[in-house]
């Protein structure tokens, strides 16, 4: 099954061209990783892919649907790019983080709470994260938040995981530990397209790498 498929796609801010024709399919089980100068046109390609912004021409699809229908009963988790407030008061914690990466109606979630508190704590500690359960969001330092906002994105079960550089912040230890968790998602059958700027070495599991460039998104 084609997890996403992109026909024709072409994208412009006001005066700005960004993407011309582009023509992409990432199959089930893929592991894609996405590179290229900066204003290359990668966040904008993302922020297609979810509907923030609308091309001017061309389609989408994921699961097999347009996604001009919304994403309903789409597995999607998204880590984006420097997603957390930089204010440290900001008052949530890391549980009510991960609470809302998980899928099911609140009203379920009282019913069945301590299930969910497991799945919570299960997608935490494999980032290494669960002794921060109750800590305040605010107070982790950048890489810790990114390993949060990882564990946000797998504790709902996606099928299909997309990241917008989701090592900013990370020393080279959390860096590896992140790869190894994607790779081992990955062999379990998580497609994943992740957008990065680093070092390509530690991602050891990826079987496609694309590089955005002059308006093109190309397989190298
Ligand atoms: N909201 C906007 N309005 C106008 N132009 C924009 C807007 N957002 C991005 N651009 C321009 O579109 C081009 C692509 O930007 P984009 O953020 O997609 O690149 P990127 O590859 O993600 O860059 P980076 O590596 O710096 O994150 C750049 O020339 C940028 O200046």
């Amino acid at each position: 099954m084609n997890m996403v498929e992109i026909n024709d796609i072409s994208f412009h801010y006001a005066d700005v061209p960004v993407l011309e024709d582009v023509n992409l399919k990432i199959r089930q089980g893929d592991y894609v990783i996405l590179t290229g100068e900066n204003g290359s046109g990668k966040s904008t390609f993302l922020k297609l892919l979810l509907r923030e912004l609308i091309p001017q021409q061309g389609s989408i699809k994921m699961f097999e649907k347009d996604i001009s229908g919304g994403f309903k009963g789409m597995k999607i988790g998204y880590v984006p790019q420097n997603s957390i407030s930089k204010n440290q008061n900001f008052p949530a914690t890391v549980e009510e983080i991960m609470r809302t990466g998980l899928y099911e109606p609140i009203w379920k979630r009282g019913i069945f709470g301590k299930k969910y508190q497991k799945k919570i704590l299960e997608a935490l500690s494999e980032m290494e994260m669960d002794s921060f359960l109750t800590s305040r969001i605010g107070e982790l330092s950048g890489g810790q938040q990114q390993r949060v906002m990882l564990a946000r994105a797998l504790v709902g079960k996606p099928e299909l995981l997309i990241l917008d550089e989701p090592t900013t912040g990370m020393d080279s230890v959390s860096i590896q530990s992140l790869c190894e968790v994607l790779q081992k998602r990955n062999e379990k059958g998580l497609t994943i397209l992740m957008v990065s700027h680093g070092s390509l070495k530690p991602y050891t599991g990826a079987n496609r790498f694309w590089n955005a460039q002059e308006g093109r998104i190309i397989e190298e």
